[in-house]
C-alpha cells in the first residue's frame, strides 16, 4: 500500500527528470504499480482510510512521486459535470490542445510539495490525450476544464516539471492571457 513514506518530495532530483517510456504490452510488475498508485487515490479520497493512515488527498499521481522515472499516471475525481475520471496510463501525451488556456482561481498543490505555492497556474483549457490504459488498449481522451488541468498536472511531473513552474514569480495573481478562470 503506497502511504506518505513512499511520496518524493520536492528537492529529489527524479522530480526533475524526463521520465522514460514504459515497455508495452506493460509488464505486470508496472501494472501492479500503476494499480497501486490508483488505489492510494481511492484511498485518500475515502475519509476512514485517509485518516487511519495519514493520506494526504490526492486527485492524481505520477510514478516520479513514487521514486520511478516511468512515464505512468493515475487520475481519480470526478469533474464540475460529476463526470468520474479514473484511469491509469503508460505513456500519456498531449496529441493536440487549445489556443485558449485555463487556471484553477484557488491556483494548485501537489503532493510533492508541503507548502502552499500561491498563485494562477495558466494550462491549456482544453487537450486531447493519447495514452495505454491498465488493461493494454490504447486510449484518446478528449478534456477540458479541470479533468483538462489534472491531466497537465500529471504529464508534467512526467516531463520534469512542477506546478510552480508555471506561476508568474512577478505577480502570481496577475490574469493569465487569454485563460479563462475556473472556480
Ligand atoms: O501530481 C499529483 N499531485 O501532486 C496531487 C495534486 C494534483 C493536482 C492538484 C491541483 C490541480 C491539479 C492536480
Ligand atoms: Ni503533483
Amino acid at each position: 500500500m503506497i502511504t506518505m513514506k513512499d511520496i518524493i518530495r520536492e528537492g529529489d532530483p527524479i522530480l526533475r527528470e524526463v521520465a522514460s517510456e514504459v515497455d508495452l504490452p506493460p509488464s505486470e510488475e508496472n501494472k501492479e504499480t500503476l494499480e497501486e498508485m490508483l488505489q492510494y487515490l481511492k484511498n485518500s479520497q475515502d475519509e476512514q482510510i485517509c485518516d487511519r493512515y495519514n493520506l494526504r488527498p490526492g486527485v492524481g499521481l505520477a510514478a516520479p512521486q513514487i521514486g520511478l522515472s516511468k512515464r505512468m499516471l493515475a487520475v481519480h475525481f470526478t469533474d464540475f459535470n460529476e463526470k468520474l475520471y479514473s484511469y491509469g496510463l503508460f505513456n500519456p501525451r498531449i496529441v493536440s490542445h487549445s489556443v485558449e488556456k485555463a487556471y484553477l482561481t484557488s491556483g494548485e498543490g501537489c503532493l510533492s510539495v508541503d507548502r502552499e505555492v500561491p498563485g494562477y497556474v495558466p494550462r491549456y483549457a482544453r487537450v486531447t490525450i493519447k495514452a495505454t490504459d491498465l488493461e493494454g488498449n490504447e486510449v484518446k481522451l478528449r478534456l477540458r476544464d479541470f479533468a483538462a488541468i489534472v491531466f497537465q498536472h500529471e504529464i508534467d511531473h512526467l516531463n520534469g516539471v512542477m506546478f510552480y513552474d508555471h506561476i508568474d514569480p512577478d505577480n502570481p495573481f496577475k490574469e493569465p492571457e487569454n485563460a479563462k478562470p475556473l472556480d
